[in-house]
């Protein structure tokens, strides 16, 4: 999936460490008081942070320069300067960062809330205060704050898909994914029409989106390599769940539901924990169903199974609203179960 990578440059820099002052205690019987240059505080850190609420890295493509805040000079009476902020910049989970000029691997921000320091900041310069001997009491000089570290450094996303679309083949996945996103996927009548994955970012709105997963179809024996195998597979095991579609056309008797329990046989003989993923049910093509009772019929059989079910038409749009919601609603509940393990 060589073309979901996205890959900025972007320029980092630690603050300047702020400057140690030269200062003496001036009191009012002691014209001549020690030095009291206070520490120049440190400059800020360039930190990256990794988060799910990020899909892209667009934001890079604009705002090029990031540079933390300077350390504060020392003060006198011993005042130390104020730190410089640290400055977090957000990534999407499954960045690589890599240096520029090196090309090295600087970190690989894989789980949410993971952090990264790319530049740090300059230490602070010590004041006068600190070079006091002895032999001489009353220095004249203190220290200049650092430079903050500074490089070029390339970010890197390889897409993760979130939600996985499976299917026998010509049930609409692919359709269904132009629809809930902006991908244009080849879609025909004939069976096997999409031979690669393809991927689509669906938007519900700035904050909510989700990579979703059109891969080809499955038929039964697809694990002894019937129609295009399964192989194919390993693009879903890293998604939060998967969409079931199945093809409610004019179907007789239990066609969907043999359809449905097919296509789970062949993920549980391709992996156990591919198949153990969470699923929720998407009918598709009821444009195409002229006896609309039998979907209750089908709802129902579902719901008692414990799938959400959702009845759609890719081709004329209908219920996808719905879907979409449904969609964004099952990511967010396992997303928080998920961190809610991790913490
Ligand atoms: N009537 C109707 N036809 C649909 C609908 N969704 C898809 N189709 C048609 O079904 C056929 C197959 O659609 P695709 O999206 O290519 O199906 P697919 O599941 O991606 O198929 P493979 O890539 O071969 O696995 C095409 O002719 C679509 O126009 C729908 O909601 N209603
Ligand atoms: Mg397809």
């Amino acid at each position: 999936m060589e073309k979901f990578v996205d890959r900025v440059k972007i320029f980092v820099k630690g603050g300047k460490g702020g400057d140690g002052a030269v200062a003496f205690l001036r009191e009012k019987y002691r014209p001549k008081g020690g030095p009291a240059g206070g520490d120049g505080g440190k400059g800020g850190d360039v930190i990256l942070v990794a988060t799910s609420s990020k899909h892209t890295l667009l934001d890079f493509k604009y705002k090029k320069h990031y540079i933390a805040q300077n350390g504060e000079p020392g003060k006198g009476k011993k005042m130390h300067g104020k730190d410089g902020e640290d400055l977090i910049i957000y990534v999407p989970v499954g960045t690589v960062v890599k240096d520029a000029q090196t090309g090295e691997v600087i970190c690989d921000l894989v789980k949410e809330g993971q952090k990264c320091i790319v530049a740090k900041g300059g230490k602070g310069g010590r004041g006068n205060a600190r070079f006091a001997t002895p032999t001489n009491q009353a220095p004249t000089y203190a220290e200049k704050g650092q430079k903050g570290e500074e490089r070029w450094i390339i970010l890197e996303l390889k897409l993760i898909a979130d939600v996985g679309l499976v299917g026998f083949p010509n049930a609409g996945k692919s359709t269904l994914l132009s629809r809930l996103t902006r991908a244009k996927p080849k879609i025909a009548d004939y069976p096997f029409t999409t031979l690669s994955p393809n991927l689509g970012v669906m938007e519900l709105d700035w904050e909510r989106r989700l990579v979703i997963a059109d891969i080809p179809g499955l038929i039964e024996d697809a694990h002894k390599g019937a129609g295009l195998g399964h192989e194919f597979l390993r693009h879903i095991e890293r998604t939060k769940f998967l969409a079931h579609v199945i093809d409610v056309s004019d179907f007789r008797e239990r066609e969907p539901v043999q359809a449905f329990e097919a296509i789970n046989r062949e993920l549980e003989l391709y992996s156990p924990k591919l198949a153990q993923k969470p699923q929720i049910v998407v009918a598709n093509k009821i444009d195409a169903l002229s006896d609309r009772s039998l979907l209750s019929e089908l709802e129902k059989y579902f719901k008692e199974k414990g799938y959400e079910f959702y009845a759609v038409s890719a081709l004329t749009g209908e219920g996808i609203e719905e879907l979409k919601e449904g969609l964004w609603k099952k990511y967010e509940e396992i997303r928080d179960k998920e961190s809610a393990q991790v913490t």
